[in-house]
């Protein structure tokens, strides 16, 4: 196969990958995920059987994790064909809000926002690296997280600090906009241009943020500068107490390298639990500790649909994307549950069968579940960009 298009997704727990034709049809999509404990390769070729397999038990590192991929990938006879990689790169910046060819000057700006998302920036760069090295005639390109979020309202990116920092660019930037680009597609498709009203969309993955739209644009999402913010995670802490990072940079002396890894590593639903992060593993388990991070998930998750119909007025659909958002029939019903009072009333049978429209007859709000696809988003970008 030649002209190809290759997408590379570096998330928080996985690193997922996709080859398309030049007219965007996937000839293999794949991922290795579970990267912080049990890392799994999954590959779906469209031509021959999907195979699935265990690669080890304990955490895996990006960096191998990438060989591994171009190993399967090469092994395929797919390497050689690819005229350009699209790489979703979580933050764009100020500077970024449309697909990007990739060259020296722009890599070096990407590079000066690692420390705003430490679990993703560094290594989608560093797979942008590897990619230069390995196939150099193909183009690289970069499509940003962030960008989906720039339509919001300037009101809607401002934090209560002082005005130099705001204008130093000390403001809301969101994430998973690849994911949200997608979904607001699907949403045109399938209600018009109204993409269905007043939408929020909760991305629940190994990251999770919520976000609302309105006409399939983003209004209003829950990550912000970095993405920290918004309901507790894997491993992130989600919202918290700014008062609580003073007691630990005064009180206990805590490094910001410290605190970088308490909040991005140590926190979320593997802190709480003192299990693990992984939401599979917690489901499993019947440990006070394990039922009491994810009560506290459903709780976060659901206080911030609250906080984004208000931005919106008034609420017409949720939606259910990402790993546990798409596969967790358990956690949905929870979080439709807390959301009664803005009319939810989700089937519960329709919620087991897997399929989109999970909402009961007489509920008020549209209730779906639409799988997402960030790889196709990013091979949408790179089509634009070259
Ligand atoms: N069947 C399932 N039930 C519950 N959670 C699931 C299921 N399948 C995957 N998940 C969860 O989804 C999360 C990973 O989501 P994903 O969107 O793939 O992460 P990321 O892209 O951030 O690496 C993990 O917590 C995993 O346990
Ligand atoms: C931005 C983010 O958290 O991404 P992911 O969920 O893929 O880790
Ligand atoms: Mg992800």
């Amino acid at each position: 196969m030649s002209d190809s298009i290759l997408v590379l997704n570096a998330g928080s727990s996985s690193l997922k990958f996709a080859v398309y034709e030049r007219d965007l049809r996937p000839a293999l999509k794949g991922a290795i995920s579970g990267l912080g404990h049990a890392p799994r390769l999954a590959v779906r070729p469209s031509s021959w059987s999907p195979r699935e397999e265990a690669l080890r038990a304990g955490p895996m590192e990006m960096r191998e994790a990438v060989s591994t991929v171009f190993d399967a990938l090469a092994g395929e006879g797919l390497l050689a064909g690819v005229c350009a990689v699209g790489h979703r790169i979580v933050h764009g910046g100020a500077r970024h809000v449309a697909p990007v060819r990739l060259d020296e000057e722009i890599l070096a700006y990407l590079r000066t926002l690692n420390a705003m998302a430490p679990l993703h920036q560094p290594f989608n760069l560093q797979i942008v690296d590897a990619c230069r090295a390995l196939m150099p005639q193909a183009a690289q390109i970069g499509c940003f997280d962030t960008a989906f979020h720039a339509s919001r309202p300037a009101i809607e990116t401002l934090y209560g600090l002082p005005r130099a920092l705001l204008d130093e660019g000390l403001v809301s930037y969101g994430f998973h906009g690849l994911s949200y680009g997608f979904i607001a597609h699907v949403l045109r498709e399938r209600f018009g241009p109204s993409a269905g009203g007043r939408v929020v969309v909760a991305h629940l993955g190994s990251g999770s943020s919520l976000c609302a739209m309105r006409e399939g644009r983003s209004v209003s999402t829950t990550m912000g500068f970095s993405p920290l913010d918004g309901p507790i995670m894997s491993t992130r802490c989600g919202a918290i107490d700014p008062g609580i990072l003073l007691h630990l940079m005064t009180a206990r002396g805590m490094s910001g390298e410290d605190m970088q890894a308490l909040l991005y590593k140590q926190s979320g639903l593997l802190g709480v639990s003192g299990l693990s992060g992984d939401m599979q593993v917690l489901l499993a388990s019947g440990a006070p500790h394990a039922r009491e991070a994810l009560d506290l998930f459903v709780l976060s998750v659901s206080r911030q649909i609250g906080q984004l119909a208000a931005s919106l007025g008034g609420l017409d659909a949720l939606v259910f994307t990402a790993g546990i958002g798409e596969n967790s029939p358990a956690i949905r019903a929870r979080i439709c549950e807390a959301a009664a009072w803005l009319g939810a009333a989700m089937d519960d049978a329709r919620n087991d069968a897997g399929v989109e429209d999970i909402a009961a007859p007489h509920s008020r709000l549209r209730l779906l579940v639409i799988p997402t696809d960030e790889e196709k988003a990013v091979a949408e970008g790179v089509l634009a960009a070259l």
